[in-house]
């Protein structure tokens, strides 16, 4: 279809289970925090067996609606109907016995307990932990989850604990169930056995509320869209009949701008990876295996590749965060830099890093927006080591305004901003720093699409100042349109460097499961060919 203005007011779109007294309907959901409206009247049907997507902006006030419903947050005004009765969901354990189920955005695991320790927690009934295991070995299965029940959760990359997240709901058997964002960090594989399960699930009668910023996911698995802007429902849509124009202009009131990429002159040599060897530091991690990699000045370098294949050693290799590498394994401007800690690399190299985990890693949930600034900024200390919390403020307020975050303000604490709201925080920190060297892991990760081109426009400025960029991210569509080259992680290995003209999904693909000349897997012919239909 072709992208037409819509109107701001919400379409009517009748119920497609006629009748029937809808899976959950919501009457004018209000809720308010200090100096925000989340939720503005919102009014909301889901139907049995459909799969409802929630679309908006990031701060739009998705997430709080969702934890309305399940329980987690109590609404200001306003009515839920589930299966037809009006009911109060006080707690989530209530909205549990209700029959619903939520994977939340950010992850509720214990470090320290294992996956199947983790799952078992979440439980409400006595099952004993045999069951359990039985069940979860079977949802995992079936539902192509597989992921080892022994591991401690402090071991698993960022999509594995999606992963985990998503089978502690499930074995639940909910009747509505709730995703808030969850292909964020999973693979293009693992997306389409995740959008098979749930169309298994909705056949089986199960709703679901889908929430996501990816436009092409929504109209690929929804049959209905209800868009919010500002805590308001801008209207009610099949997204199958809508271009991502038409969705973008509904959800942010204007179609994001187009990315101006043109080729740059890269410079000097920045960060330097020979050889980098690391062995695994804990049982479950990746060793790193004779690495090689460069990034100059005024370029932006990518590494694709499906998470846990070493991107995370290799991240915190490069921050100084691990120290292990020998000194001349990661040199930064000529220099040995494989023993230097963060704070050394920021202060003699420009390096800054942005870790793909918001919260915990890039901030202290806790402290406020101007303090978190302090974690790798020093510009509010004076010579004499005094603070000056004005200075902080200032700075903080400022970050705020060039990247667009929705807060309240900067006393708002790290864990009180949404998902894409923190992250552009996060970003904007880092960038506004002046950095000559900077890593960014998963950078739009739960950004709306007006946010990550703003982004990844600012990544372009950054290196038109100069500046070299390492991007390493799971969305190939992203380094596709960032990056002036290409790298491949698999298996705690490193591809050797592609120049984006010479990189295709397809070429990526195959390297993502390691198979380039002289990788960690060498072809069969057949394997060859049935990954080529893979990709
Ligand atoms: N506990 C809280 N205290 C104060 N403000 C909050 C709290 N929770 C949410 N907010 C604010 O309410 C607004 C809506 O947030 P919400 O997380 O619902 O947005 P969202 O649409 O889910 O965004 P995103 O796409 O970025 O996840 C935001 O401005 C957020 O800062």
């Amino acid at each position: 279809m072709t992208a037409t203005p819509l109107p701001d007011a919400p379409s009517s779109l009748p119920p497609a289970d006629g009748d029937a007294p809808a899976r959950l309907q919501l009457r004018g959901i209000t809720k308010r925090y200090p100096g925000i409206v989340a939720n503005d009247g919102i009014d909301l049907r889901v139907g049995r067996g459909q799969i409802h997507a929630i679309l908006g902006e990031n701060g739009a006030g998705k997430s709080t609606l969702m934890k309305i419903i399940y329980g987690a947050v109590a609404p200001d005004a306003g009515e839920v109907l589930f299966d037809g009765r009006p009911v109060h969901i006080r707690n989530p354990q209530q909205a549990r016995q209700l029959g619903i189920a939520m994977v939340f955005q950010h992850f509720n695991l214990f470090e320290t307990l294992t996956v199947a320790e983790n799952i078992w927690l979440g439980q409400e009934w006595t099952m004993s932990r045999e069951m359990l295991r039985v069940n979860l070995d079977e949802a995992g299965k079936l539902f192509g989850l597989d992921i080892d029940l022994e591991r401690p959760v402090h071991t698993l990359s960022v999509g594995e604990r999606q992963k985990v997240e998503i089978l502690r709901s499930l074995v639940t058997h909910p009747k509505l169930l709730i995703l808030d964002e969850p292909t964020s960090v999973l693979t293009p594989q693992a997306v389409q056995s995740l959008f098979a399960m749930l169309r298994r699930l909705a056949q089986s009668g199960c709703s679901i509320l889908y929430i996501s910023h990816k436009l092409h996911e929504i109209r690929s698995l929804c049959d209905r869209c209800t868009v919010i802007r500002q805590g308001k429902v801008t209207g009610v849509v099949d997204p199958r009949e809508h271009s991502d124009a038409s969705l973008a202009r509904l959800m942010i009131g204007a179609e994001p701008p187009a990315l101006q990429n043109r080729p740059g002159t890269p410079g000097e040599l920045v960060l330097q990876v020979e050889g980098l060897s690391l062995p695994c530091d804990n049982l479950f991690g990746t060793a790193l295996d004779r690495l090689h990699l460069q990034v100059r000045a005024g370029e932006v370098v990518g590494i694709a590749g499906i998470s846990g294949n070493g991107q995370n050693e290799l991240l915190r290799a490069l921050s100084g965060e691990d120290t292990r590498a020998a000194p001349d394994a990661v040199r930064l401007f000529g220099q040995p830099a494989g023993r230097s800690d963060p704070r050394q690399r920021r202060r003699q190299w420009g390096l800054h890093f942005v870790p793909e985990e918001r919260l915990g890693r890039a901030t202290v949930p806790s402290m406020d927006l101007a303090q978190n600034l302090l974690l790798t900024r020093d510009l509010a200390i004076g010579r004499l080591g005094w603070l000056s919390r004005r200075r902080l403020h200032a700075k903080a307020a400022e970050v705020v305004q060039r990247f667009r975050v929705k807060a309240a303000g900067t006393h708002s604490a790290a864990r009180s901003l949404s998902g894409g709201n923190l992250q552009k925080y996060i970003v904007g920190r880092e960038m506004d720093a002046g950095p000559r060297l900077l890593i960014l892991a998963q950078p739009t990760w739960g950004v709306d699409v007006g946010a990550a081109s703003q982004i990844r426009a600012q990544i372009l400025a950054l290196r038109e100042q100069g500046c070299a960029v390492l991007v390493i991210s799971e969305e190939l569509d992203e380094l596709f349109e960032v990056c002036d080259r290409l790298y491949v992680m698999a298996k705690g290995t490193l591809s050797p460097s592609l120049q984006r003209a010479e990189a295709s999904i397809e070429k990526i693909g195959l390297w993502m499961s390691g198979l380039w000349e002289g990788g960690p897997q060498q072809p069969t012919a057949a394997g060859q060919a049935e990954l080529a239909t893979m990709v």
